[in-house]
Protein backbone atom coordinates (compact mmCIF):
# COMPACT_ATOMS: atom_id res chain seq x y z
CA UNK A 1 0.00 0.00 0.00
CA UNK A 2 1.84 3.10 -1.12
CA UNK A 3 -0.98 5.73 -0.88
CA UNK A 4 -4.07 6.03 1.49
CA UNK A 5 -6.50 8.88 1.42
CA UNK A 6 -8.20 9.56 4.51
CA UNK A 7 -12.13 11.09 3.48
CA UNK A 8 -12.52 13.00 6.36
CA UNK A 9 -11.64 16.22 8.08
CA UNK A 10 -10.65 17.97 11.03
CA UNK A 11 -8.39 16.42 13.67
CA UNK A 12 -9.07 12.92 12.76
CA UNK A 13 -7.60 13.79 8.83
CA UNK A 14 -4.84 15.39 10.25
CA UNK A 15 -4.14 12.43 12.96
CA UNK A 16 -4.84 9.41 11.02
CA UNK A 17 -2.68 10.95 8.52
CA UNK A 18 0.55 11.34 10.73
CA UNK A 19 0.64 7.82 11.20
CA UNK A 20 0.66 7.39 8.08
CA UNK A 21 2.97 9.55 7.19
CA UNK A 22 5.36 7.80 9.64
CA UNK A 23 4.41 4.06 8.01
CA UNK A 24 6.21 5.93 5.18
CA UNK A 25 3.16 5.46 3.20
CA UNK A 26 1.77 8.73 0.91
CA UNK A 27 -1.08 10.55 2.30
CA UNK A 28 -4.07 12.00 -0.22
CA UNK A 29 -6.49 14.80 1.33
CA UNK A 30 -10.06 15.47 0.32
CA UNK A 31 -10.93 19.10 1.43
CA UNK A 32 -14.27 21.07 0.85
CA UNK A 33 -14.21 24.47 -0.20
CA UNK A 34 -14.59 26.00 3.28
CA UNK A 35 -11.45 23.82 4.02
CA UNK A 36 -9.25 24.96 1.64
CA UNK A 37 -6.54 25.97 4.34
CA UNK A 38 -6.85 23.39 6.56
CA UNK A 39 -4.03 22.00 8.41
CA UNK A 40 -4.90 18.41 7.23
CA UNK A 41 -4.60 19.77 3.65
CA UNK A 42 -1.39 21.70 4.32
CA UNK A 43 -0.11 18.28 5.55
CA UNK A 44 -0.66 16.03 2.90
CA UNK A 45 1.50 15.43 0.14
CA UNK A 46 -1.75 15.39 -2.34
CA UNK A 47 -4.93 17.19 -1.62
CA UNK A 48 -7.75 17.24 -3.79
CA UNK A 49 -10.85 19.47 -3.44
CA UNK A 50 -14.29 17.04 -3.57
CA UNK A 51 -16.71 20.18 -3.34
CA UNK A 52 -18.86 23.04 -1.26
CA UNK A 53 -18.94 23.10 2.11
CA UNK A 54 -21.92 21.36 3.21
CA UNK A 55 -21.18 18.17 3.90
CA UNK A 56 -23.46 16.52 1.68
CA UNK A 57 -21.80 18.33 -1.56
CA UNK A 58 -18.41 17.28 0.00
CA UNK A 59 -17.04 14.80 2.42
CA UNK A 60 -20.63 12.45 2.19
CA UNK A 61 -19.95 12.28 -1.73
CA UNK A 62 -18.82 9.00 -2.01
CA UNK A 63 -18.73 8.72 -6.05
CA UNK A 64 -16.60 11.68 -5.75
CA UNK A 65 -13.63 10.53 -3.27
CA UNK A 66 -13.81 6.89 -5.65
CA UNK A 67 -13.41 8.81 -8.41
CA UNK A 68 -10.71 11.05 -7.00
CA UNK A 69 -8.86 7.74 -5.54
CA UNK A 70 -8.66 5.93 -8.96
CA UNK A 71 -7.79 9.23 -10.92
CA UNK A 72 -4.54 9.74 -7.89
CA UNK A 73 -3.85 5.81 -8.07
CA UNK A 74 -4.64 5.26 -4.35
CA UNK A 75 -4.21 1.88 -2.64
CA UNK A 76 -6.40 2.51 0.52
CA UNK A 77 -9.08 4.78 1.85
CA UNK A 78 -9.37 5.32 5.92
CA UNK A 79 -12.74 6.88 6.35
CA UNK A 80 -11.83 7.95 10.00
CA UNK A 81 -14.91 8.43 12.24
CA UNK A 82 -18.36 10.10 11.04
CA UNK A 83 -19.49 11.14 7.31
CA UNK A 84 -18.68 7.77 5.39
CA UNK A 85 -16.94 5.71 7.98
CA UNK A 86 -19.75 3.44 8.97
CA UNK A 87 -21.80 3.30 5.55
CA UNK A 88 -21.80 -0.26 3.93
CA UNK A 89 -22.47 0.73 0.62
CA UNK A 90 -19.48 3.08 0.27
CA UNK A 91 -16.86 0.18 1.90
CA UNK A 92 -18.24 -2.06 -0.63
CA UNK A 93 -18.08 0.39 -3.56
CA UNK A 94 -14.30 0.81 -2.44
CA UNK A 95 -13.45 -2.73 -2.38
CA UNK A 96 -15.14 -2.88 -5.73
CA UNK A 97 -13.11 -0.81 -7.23
CA UNK A 98 -10.16 -2.66 -6.33
CA UNK A 99 -8.79 0.14 -3.66
CA UNK A 100 -8.15 -1.27 -0.06
CA UNK A 101 -11.36 -0.41 2.74
CA UNK A 102 -9.10 0.38 5.82
CA UNK A 103 -12.02 -0.91 8.31
CA UNK A 104 -14.45 -3.60 8.59
CA UNK A 105 -16.23 -5.66 6.33
CA UNK A 106 -19.89 -4.10 4.91
CA UNK A 107 -21.30 -7.08 6.52
CA UNK A 108 -20.25 -6.30 9.71
CA UNK A 109 -21.46 -2.70 9.60
CA UNK A 110 -24.31 -3.78 7.98
CA UNK A 111 -25.28 -6.21 11.40
CA UNK A 112 -24.19 -3.89 13.65
CA UNK A 113 -25.81 -0.83 12.44
CA UNK A 114 -29.05 -2.66 13.39
CA UNK A 115 -29.64 -2.73 16.81
CA UNK A 116 -31.84 -6.19 16.45
CA UNK A 117 -29.12 -7.43 13.56
CA UNK A 118 -27.06 -6.57 16.53
CA UNK A 119 -28.55 -8.56 19.33
CA UNK A 120 -29.63 -11.67 17.34
CA UNK A 121 -26.20 -11.74 16.20
CA UNK A 122 -24.28 -12.01 19.57
CA UNK A 123 -27.15 -13.91 21.73
CA UNK A 124 -26.14 -16.93 20.31
CA UNK A 125 -22.75 -16.25 22.19
CA UNK A 126 -24.66 -15.51 25.52
CA UNK A 127 -23.29 -12.02 26.15
CA UNK A 128 -25.70 -10.25 28.51
CA UNK A 129 -28.81 -8.13 27.44
CA UNK A 130 -31.25 -5.88 29.14
CA UNK A 131 -33.81 -7.66 29.53
CA UNK A 132 -36.81 -6.95 27.07
CA UNK A 133 -37.63 -8.17 23.87
CA UNK A 134 -35.26 -8.43 21.19
CA UNK A 135 -38.24 -8.57 17.91
CA UNK A 136 -39.31 -5.57 16.47
CA UNK A 137 -42.57 -4.68 17.84
CA UNK A 138 -45.42 -2.97 15.84
CA UNK A 139 -48.57 -3.47 17.90
CA UNK A 140 -48.79 -1.87 21.41
CA UNK A 141 -50.55 -5.07 22.73
CA UNK A 142 -47.57 -7.00 22.22
CA UNK A 143 -45.74 -3.84 23.92
CA UNK A 144 -48.17 -3.84 27.09
CA UNK A 145 -47.08 -7.60 27.66
CA UNK A 146 -43.88 -6.98 27.49
CA UNK A 147 -43.25 -3.92 29.36
CA UNK A 148 -45.60 -5.39 32.08
CA UNK A 149 -42.89 -8.45 31.99
CA UNK A 150 -39.85 -6.53 32.62
CA UNK A 151 -41.41 -3.95 34.44
CA UNK A 152 -41.53 0.17 34.26
CA UNK A 153 -39.35 2.21 33.17
CA UNK A 154 -38.68 1.28 30.18
CA UNK A 155 -37.54 2.01 26.44
CA UNK A 156 -38.77 2.22 23.60
CA UNK A 157 -35.28 2.20 20.69
CA UNK A 158 -35.18 2.78 17.14
CA UNK A 159 -33.69 -0.54 15.48
CA UNK A 160 -31.50 1.68 12.93
CA UNK A 161 -31.14 4.43 15.56
CA UNK A 162 -27.72 4.45 17.90
CA UNK A 163 -26.04 6.82 19.92
CA UNK A 164 -29.27 7.86 21.96
CA UNK A 165 -31.13 8.57 18.54
CA UNK A 166 -34.20 6.98 18.44
CA UNK A 167 -34.50 6.55 22.47
CA UNK A 168 -37.65 7.20 24.20
CA UNK A 169 -38.47 6.45 27.91
CA UNK A 170 -41.98 5.12 29.07
CA UNK A 171 -42.38 5.84 33.14
CA UNK A 172 -46.24 4.30 32.74
CA UNK A 173 -48.29 2.07 31.45
CA UNK A 174 -50.84 4.86 30.12
CA UNK A 175 -48.32 6.65 28.54
CA UNK A 176 -47.26 3.27 26.26
CA UNK A 177 -49.85 3.53 23.38
CA UNK A 178 -48.89 7.09 22.43
CA UNK A 179 -45.09 6.65 22.82
CA UNK A 180 -45.23 3.79 20.79
CA UNK A 181 -47.08 5.30 18.03
CA UNK A 182 -44.56 8.29 18.08
CA UNK A 183 -41.78 5.86 18.26
CA UNK A 184 -42.17 4.50 15.19
CA UNK A 185 -42.91 7.35 13.16
CA UNK A 186 -40.22 8.81 14.91
CA UNK A 187 -37.89 6.09 13.36
CA UNK A 188 -39.87 5.70 10.05
CA UNK A 189 -39.13 9.44 9.24
CA UNK A 190 -35.64 9.75 10.91
CA UNK A 191 -33.99 6.34 9.82
CA UNK A 192 -36.29 4.78 6.77
CA UNK A 193 -36.91 1.94 9.26
CA UNK A 194 -39.74 1.72 11.92
CA UNK A 195 -38.90 -1.52 13.28
CA UNK A 196 -38.36 -1.00 17.60
CA UNK A 197 -37.96 -3.00 20.05
CA UNK A 198 -38.28 -2.46 23.93
CA UNK A 199 -35.87 -2.72 26.90
CA UNK A 200 -35.74 -2.48 30.47
CA UNK A 201 -34.82 0.75 31.66
CA UNK A 202 -31.28 1.16 33.17
CA UNK A 203 -31.76 4.36 35.28
CA UNK A 204 -28.42 5.61 36.15
CA UNK A 205 -25.97 3.32 34.41
CA UNK A 206 -22.62 4.09 34.05
CA UNK A 207 -21.69 4.04 30.20
CA UNK A 208 -18.68 2.12 29.52
CA UNK A 209 -16.92 0.88 26.27
CA UNK A 210 -13.84 -1.93 25.20
CA UNK A 211 -11.30 -1.39 22.03
CA UNK A 212 -11.34 -4.72 19.62
CA UNK A 213 -8.79 -5.94 17.30
CA UNK A 214 -9.36 -8.20 15.14
CA UNK A 215 -7.13 -9.65 11.97
CA UNK A 216 -7.60 -11.54 9.15
CA UNK A 217 -6.35 -14.57 10.44
CA UNK A 218 -8.82 -15.11 12.99
CA UNK A 219 -6.96 -13.32 16.17
CA UNK A 220 -9.47 -11.06 18.43
CA UNK A 221 -7.97 -8.53 21.16
CA UNK A 222 -9.39 -6.48 23.23
CA UNK A 223 -7.14 -3.02 24.50
CA UNK A 224 -9.54 -2.80 27.56
CA UNK A 225 -12.00 -0.49 28.66
CA UNK A 226 -12.81 3.67 28.09
CA UNK A 227 -15.30 4.91 31.06
CA UNK A 228 -17.36 7.49 28.30
CA UNK A 229 -19.93 8.52 31.24
CA UNK A 230 -19.56 12.36 30.93
CA UNK A 231 -21.95 13.05 28.38
CA UNK A 232 -24.46 15.94 27.71
CA UNK A 233 -27.37 14.65 25.41
CA UNK A 234 -25.60 11.54 23.91
CA UNK A 235 -22.43 13.77 23.37
CA UNK A 236 -19.67 12.48 24.93
CA UNK A 237 -17.38 15.73 26.41
CA UNK A 238 -14.67 13.51 28.93
CA UNK A 239 -13.39 10.05 28.35
CA UNK A 240 -10.71 8.06 30.56
CA UNK A 241 -8.62 5.00 30.48
CA UNK A 242 -9.24 2.81 32.48
CA UNK A 243 -12.17 3.06 34.47
CA UNK A 244 -12.73 3.60 38.12
CA UNK A 245 -14.85 0.97 38.84
CA UNK A 246 -13.74 -1.92 37.20
CA UNK A 247 -11.67 -4.89 38.97
CA UNK A 248 -9.38 -7.42 37.16
CA UNK A 249 -12.14 -10.15 37.22
CA UNK A 250 -14.57 -7.57 35.72
CA UNK A 251 -12.30 -6.37 33.07
CA UNK A 252 -11.67 -9.99 31.93
CA UNK A 253 -15.50 -10.42 31.24
CA UNK A 254 -16.22 -7.37 29.63
CA UNK A 255 -13.67 -8.07 27.63
CA UNK A 256 -13.96 -11.34 26.40
CA UNK A 257 -17.80 -10.51 25.80
CA UNK A 258 -16.39 -7.70 23.75
CA UNK A 259 -14.42 -9.95 21.72
CA UNK A 260 -16.87 -12.54 21.17
CA UNK A 261 -19.28 -9.59 19.91
CA UNK A 262 -16.79 -9.40 17.33
CA UNK A 263 -16.70 -12.66 16.45
CA UNK A 264 -19.96 -12.74 15.82
CA UNK A 265 -20.23 -10.71 12.80
CA UNK A 266 -16.52 -11.98 11.62
CA UNK A 267 -15.66 -8.54 12.75
CA UNK A 268 -11.92 -7.21 11.37
CA UNK A 269 -10.01 -3.68 11.88
CA UNK A 270 -10.65 -1.26 15.21
CA UNK A 271 -13.85 -1.40 16.45
CA UNK A 272 -15.81 -0.82 20.44
CA UNK A 273 -18.01 -2.61 22.13
CA UNK A 274 -20.89 -0.55 23.97
CA UNK A 275 -21.98 -1.55 27.65
CA UNK A 276 -24.03 -0.16 30.03
CA UNK A 277 -22.72 -0.82 33.31
CA UNK A 278 -25.45 -0.99 36.59
CA UNK A 279 -25.23 -0.26 40.24
CA UNK A 280 -25.32 -3.72 41.17
CA UNK A 281 -22.08 -3.98 39.05
CA UNK A 282 -23.77 -5.71 36.25
CA UNK A 283 -23.33 -5.33 32.56
CA UNK A 284 -25.48 -5.51 29.58
CA UNK A 285 -24.63 -4.89 26.02
CA UNK A 286 -25.56 -2.35 23.87
CA UNK A 287 -24.35 -1.81 20.54
CA UNK A 288 -21.20 -1.71 18.58
CA UNK A 289 -19.26 0.66 16.49
CA UNK A 290 -17.98 -0.53 13.30
CA UNK A 291 -14.93 2.41 13.30
CA UNK A 292 -12.26 4.12 15.09
CA UNK A 293 -13.66 6.26 17.75
CA UNK A 294 -13.32 9.76 18.79
CA UNK A 295 -12.14 8.86 22.20
CA UNK A 296 -9.42 6.30 20.64
CA UNK A 297 -6.57 7.61 21.62
CA UNK A 298 -6.90 7.19 25.76
CA UNK A 299 -6.71 3.47 25.20
CA UNK A 300 -3.47 4.22 22.78
CA UNK A 301 -1.91 5.67 25.84
CA UNK A 302 -2.57 2.92 28.52
CA UNK A 303 -1.55 0.02 26.22
CA UNK A 304 1.19 2.47 23.93
CA UNK A 305 -0.21 0.95 20.56
CA UNK A 306 -1.13 3.10 17.34
CA UNK A 307 -4.62 1.99 16.91
CA UNK A 308 -4.34 3.68 13.17
CA UNK A 309 -0.98 1.58 12.46
CA UNK A 310 -2.74 -1.69 13.38
CA UNK A 311 -5.71 -0.95 10.98
CA UNK A 312 -3.33 -0.02 7.86
CA UNK A 313 -1.44 -3.18 9.73
CA UNK A 314 -4.88 -5.60 9.47
CA UNK A 315 -5.89 -3.47 6.06
CA UNK A 316 -2.95 -4.47 4.49
CA UNK A 317 -3.53 -8.64 5.64
CA UNK A 318 -1.13 -8.61 8.40
CA UNK A 319 -1.27 -10.75 11.71
CA UNK A 320 -1.20 -8.71 14.58
CA UNK A 321 2.07 -8.90 16.31
CA UNK A 322 1.04 -8.98 19.65
CA UNK A 323 -1.38 -11.47 22.10
CA UNK A 324 -3.70 -10.38 24.89
CA UNK A 325 -1.08 -11.37 26.85
CA UNK A 326 1.03 -8.80 25.60
CA UNK A 327 -1.18 -6.19 26.24
CA UNK A 328 -1.45 -4.45 29.81
CA UNK A 329 -2.61 -1.31 31.27
CA UNK A 330 -0.02 1.24 32.03
CA UNK A 331 -0.90 4.70 33.84
CA UNK A 332 -4.21 6.76 32.78
CA UNK A 333 -5.31 8.61 30.06
CA UNK A 334 -8.28 11.20 30.25
CA UNK A 335 -9.39 13.06 26.97
CA UNK A 336 -11.22 16.22 27.29
CA UNK A 337 -13.21 17.40 24.01
CA UNK A 338 -12.79 20.75 23.21
CA UNK A 339 -15.96 21.93 21.14
CA UNK A 340 -16.43 25.25 19.74
CA UNK A 341 -19.98 26.03 21.69
CA UNK A 342 -20.84 27.83 24.56
CA UNK A 343 -21.10 26.15 27.80
CA UNK A 344 -23.24 29.40 29.10
CA UNK A 345 -25.24 29.36 26.39
CA UNK A 346 -26.95 25.77 26.63
CA UNK A 347 -23.73 24.75 24.44
CA UNK A 348 -24.99 26.42 21.44
CA UNK A 349 -22.19 26.40 18.72
CA UNK A 350 -19.96 29.01 18.95
CA UNK A 351 -19.05 30.62 15.19
CA UNK A 352 -15.91 33.29 14.32
CA UNK A 353 -12.45 33.82 14.24
CA UNK A 354 -9.98 32.17 15.66
CA UNK A 355 -8.18 35.19 16.85
CA UNK A 356 -6.10 33.77 19.03
CA UNK A 357 -5.35 30.35 20.11
CA UNK A 358 -2.15 28.76 22.07
CA UNK A 359 -2.47 25.18 22.53
CA UNK A 360 -0.89 23.63 25.66
CA UNK A 361 2.28 21.21 25.20
CA UNK A 362 4.77 19.00 27.26
CA UNK A 363 5.36 15.79 28.34
CA UNK A 364 2.30 13.41 28.71
CA UNK A 365 0.16 16.06 27.34
CA UNK A 366 -1.22 15.03 23.50
CA UNK A 367 -3.74 17.73 21.36
CA UNK A 368 -5.45 16.08 18.13
CA UNK A 369 -5.94 19.60 17.01
CA UNK A 370 -7.87 20.41 13.84
CA UNK A 371 -7.53 24.04 13.79
CA UNK A 372 -4.90 27.01 13.85
CA UNK A 373 -4.38 30.85 14.60
CA UNK A 374 -6.53 32.80 12.35
CA UNK A 375 -8.61 30.24 10.97
CA UNK A 376 -12.63 30.76 11.19
CA UNK A 377 -14.64 28.11 12.81
CA UNK A 378 -16.77 26.69 9.60
CA UNK A 379 -20.79 26.25 10.80
CA UNK A 380 -21.03 22.91 8.15
CA UNK A 381 -19.52 20.73 10.45
CA UNK A 382 -19.14 19.43 14.28
CA UNK A 383 -17.89 22.00 15.97
CA UNK A 384 -15.01 19.68 17.93
CA UNK A 385 -11.57 22.23 17.66
CA UNK A 386 -9.71 19.28 19.62
CA UNK A 387 -8.71 16.69 21.85
CA UNK A 388 -6.90 17.37 25.14
CA UNK A 389 -5.01 14.26 26.41
CA UNK A 390 -3.30 13.73 29.37
CA UNK A 391 -1.59 10.77 30.59
CA UNK A 392 -0.15 10.23 33.80
CA UNK A 393 0.82 7.39 36.08
CA UNK A 394 -2.43 7.92 37.86
CA UNK A 395 -5.92 8.85 37.70
CA UNK A 396 -4.93 11.76 39.99
CA UNK A 397 -1.89 12.79 37.83
CA UNK A 398 -3.62 13.05 34.50
CA UNK A 399 -6.41 15.10 36.55
CA UNK A 400 -4.25 17.78 37.54
CA UNK A 401 -2.49 17.55 34.32
CA UNK A 402 -5.43 18.32 32.29
CA UNK A 403 -6.19 20.89 34.76
CA UNK A 404 -2.99 22.41 34.24
CA UNK A 405 -3.40 22.16 30.74
CA UNK A 406 -6.61 23.81 30.32
CA UNK A 407 -5.34 26.66 31.81
CA UNK A 408 -2.52 26.83 28.99
CA UNK A 409 -4.77 26.91 26.51
CA UNK A 410 -6.16 29.99 25.38
CA UNK A 411 -8.84 30.55 23.10
CA UNK A 412 -9.97 34.20 21.68
CA UNK A 413 -12.76 34.33 19.08
CA UNK A 414 -14.81 31.65 20.00
CA UNK A 415 -16.47 30.52 23.34
CA UNK A 416 -15.34 26.54 23.79
CA UNK A 417 -16.21 23.71 26.29
CA UNK A 418 -12.33 24.73 28.22
CA UNK A 419 -14.23 25.78 31.37
CA UNK A 420 -16.92 23.34 31.52
CA UNK A 421 -13.94 20.48 31.23
CA UNK A 422 -12.28 22.66 33.69
CA UNK A 423 -15.62 22.04 35.86
CA UNK A 424 -15.88 18.78 35.13
CA UNK A 425 -12.12 18.01 36.71
CA UNK A 426 -12.18 19.70 39.71
CA UNK A 427 -15.85 18.19 40.85
CA UNK A 428 -15.74 15.99 43.89
CA UNK A 429 -18.13 13.47 42.11
CA UNK A 430 -15.70 13.29 39.40
CA UNK A 431 -12.66 13.14 41.43
CA UNK A 432 -14.04 10.96 43.46
CA UNK A 433 -15.02 8.28 40.55
CA UNK A 434 -18.44 8.40 41.70
CA UNK A 435 -20.51 9.52 38.68
CA UNK A 436 -22.88 8.06 35.62
CA UNK A 437 -24.19 9.19 32.59
CA UNK A 438 -26.35 11.71 34.54
CA UNK A 439 -23.20 13.69 35.81
CA UNK A 440 -23.81 16.64 33.72
CA UNK A 441 -27.92 16.79 34.15
CA UNK A 442 -27.15 16.16 37.59
CA UNK A 443 -24.22 18.58 38.39
CA UNK A 444 -24.03 21.41 35.71
CA UNK A 445 -26.27 24.39 36.04
CA UNK A 446 -24.32 26.89 34.65
CA UNK A 447 -24.83 30.59 36.04
CA UNK A 448 -26.72 32.99 33.93
N1 LIG B 1 -31.98 -0.25 28.38
C1 LIG B 1 -31.18 0.85 28.49
N2 LIG B 1 -31.08 1.46 29.70
C2 LIG B 1 -30.30 2.54 29.84
C3 LIG B 1 -29.58 3.05 28.74
C4 LIG B 1 -28.75 4.18 28.82
C5 LIG B 1 -28.11 4.61 27.68
C6 LIG B 1 -27.23 5.77 27.80
C7 LIG B 1 -25.90 5.61 27.59
C8 LIG B 1 -25.04 6.73 27.72
C9 LIG B 1 -25.52 7.95 28.06
C10 LIG B 1 -26.90 8.11 28.27
C11 LIG B 1 -27.41 9.34 28.63
C12 LIG B 1 -28.74 9.49 28.85
C13 LIG B 1 -29.60 8.41 28.68
C14 LIG B 1 -29.13 7.17 28.31
C15 LIG B 1 -27.76 7.02 28.14
C16 LIG B 1 -28.32 3.95 26.46
N3 LIG B 1 -27.75 4.37 25.31
C17 LIG B 1 -27.38 5.70 24.98
C18 LIG B 1 -27.00 5.72 23.52
C19 LIG B 1 -26.88 4.32 23.14
N4 LIG B 1 -25.47 3.94 23.23
C20 LIG B 1 -27.71 3.55 24.12
N5 LIG B 1 -29.08 2.86 26.39
C21 LIG B 1 -29.73 2.40 27.49
N6 LIG B 1 -30.51 1.30 27.39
Amino acid sequence: MKKILVANRGEIALRVMKTIKKMGIATVAVFSEADRNAPHVKFADEAVCIGKAPSSESYLRADKIIEVSKELSVDGIHPGYGFLSENADFARKVEENGITWIGPGSKAIEIMGSKLAAKDAVKKYDIPLVPGIDKAITDTKKAREIAQDIGFPILIKASAGGGGKGMRVVNEEKELEDQMKRAISEAESAFGDGSVFIEKYVTSPRHIEIQVLCDTHGNYLHLFERECSIQRRHQKVVEEAPSVVLDEKLRKEMGEAAVKVAQSCDYVGAGTVEFIFDENRNFYFLEMNTRLQVEHPVTEYITGIDLVEQQVRIARGEELSFSQDDLSIKGHAMELRVYAEDPLEDFMPSTGKLVKYETPSGNGIRLDNGFEEGMEVPIYYDPMLAKLITYGKTREEAIEMMLEAIDDYLVEGVSTTLPFGKFVFQHDAFRSGDFNTHFVKEYYSPEA
